[in-house]
C-alpha cells in the first residue's frame, strides 16, 4: 500500500467523558501550529474533528509558560477548537497524561504536567484513567447567566480559566445549548464557561456546559470542578465531594480546605500521520 500521505505531524485522538482532543507530540518544539490547523483539525467534517488540540511539548518551548516550571517538564499547551488559547483543561490534562504514559514520555504513576495555570500533579491509575490536583478554586463573586430570556444566577470560580456555574432546578435537557449564555463581562473580560447544574441526589449533580471557544462540550473538567464547588456551597458546604455526572459520562470531584481533585477516566482511540500537503496548505491560509 502507498502511504505517502503519512509524511505530516503525527497525532493522536483522545477523549475524557467524551470531550475529545487531536493530540500533538512535538518533542523538539518545532511544531508552527496555527489557529487555521487548530480550526481545521478540530472541524468535524473537514478534519478529524475534536474539542481543543493538546500540543505535548517541554515547557522550554512556551515563551509564555509560567515562569516557575521546570523547562523540561512535559507542557500542555492547550487550543480550544476555534484556535483560542486557555489556561487549563482538565479532562484534557488527563487525556494528555494518559499520552505521555503510554507513548513511554513519563515513567512511573505520578508526575507533573506544565499548564498556562501552572503546575498539576497527576496519579494515573490502572484503568486508564487518572487523578489530577487542579489547585485551589478560587471563588470570586456571583454573576448570572441568561439562556433564552432567563437568568440563572451563578458562582464565578476560577481553576486557572474562569466559570461560571450556575445550580438551578430547571430541566437540563430543555436548555438550547446552541446558543452562547449571554454574561456579565465586566465579570469574565476574557469570556467564561458556563455550567448548568442540577442536584440529583445526596452528593451527585448533573452538569451541562457551555465551553468558552468551542460550544457546547459533553463533558469539561474544569466545569465539574466549578460545578461541584457550586452545589456544595447551595448545601452550605466549602469541602467535601460530589459525584458529576455529564453528557460524556461520569467524574468525581473532591475539594478539600487547599486543593480540588479531579478524578474521571482518559481514553485513547488511535492516531497516525497527518497529510503534509494538508498541513502545508493550512500554513498558508
Ligand atoms: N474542556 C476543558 C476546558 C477547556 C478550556 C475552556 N474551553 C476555556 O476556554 O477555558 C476542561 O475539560 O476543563
Amino acid at each position: 500500500m502507498d502511504v505517502r500521505f503519512f509524511e505530516g505531524p503525527e497525532f493522536a485522538k483522545g477523549h475524557g467523558t467524551q470531550n475529545d482532543f487531536v493530540v500533538l507530540p512535538d518533542p523538539d518544539g518545532e511544531l508552527k501550529l496555527t489557529d487555521a490547523h487548530v480550526r481545521a483539525l478540530c472541524d468535524r467534517r473537514r478534519g478529524f474533528g475534536a474539542d481543543g488540540v493538546l500540543r505535548v511539548v517541554p515547557t522550554a518551548a512556551i515563551p509564555d509558560a509560567p515562569a516557575d516550571l521546570h523547562p523540561d517538564v512535559w507542557f500542555m499547551d492547550y487550543r480550544n477548537a476555534d484556535g483560542s488559547i486557555a489556561e487549563m483543561c482538565g479532562n484534557g490534562v488527563r487525556v494528555f497524561a494518559r499520552y505521555l504514559v503510554d507513548s513511554g514520555l513519563v515513567t512511573g504513576t505520578e508526575f507533573p504536567v506544565g499548564t498556562r495555570a501552572g503546575l498539576r500533579q497527576v496519579r494515573t491509575h490502572s484503568d486508564g484513567g487518572s487523578t489530577v490536583d487542579m489547585g485551589a478554586a478560587n471563588v470570586f463573586g456571583e454573576s448570572a447567566a441568561t439562556l433564552a430570556g432567563r437568568d440563572f444566577p451563578g458562582l464565578a470560580v476560577d481553576l486557572g480559566n474562569p466559570h461560571l456555574a450556575c445550580v438551578t432546578d430547571a430541566d437540563l435537557d430543555a436548555l438550547d445549548l446552541a446558543e452562547s449564555p449571554a454574561h456579565d463581562s465586566e465579570v469574565f473580560p476574557n469570556g467564561v464557561n458556563v455550567e448548568f447544574v442540577r442536584p440529583t441526589g445526596p452528593g451527585r449533580v448533573r452538569m451541562r456546559v457551555h465551553e468558552r471557544g468551542v460550544g457546547e462540550t459533553r463533558s469539561c473538567g474544569t466545569g465539574t470542578v466549578a460545578a461541584a464547588v457550586a452545589a456544595l456551597r447551595a448545601d452550605g458546604e466549602t469541602t467535601g465531594s460530589r459525584t458529576v455526572d455529564v453528557p460524556g459520562g461520569t467524574v468525581q470531584v473532591e475539594v478539600t480546605g487547599v486543593t480540588t481533585l479531579l478524578t474521571g477516566p482518559a481514553v485513547l482511540v488511535g492516531g497516525g500521520r497527518i497529510d503534509a500537503g494538508w498541513w502545508r496548505q493550512l500554513a498558508g491560509g
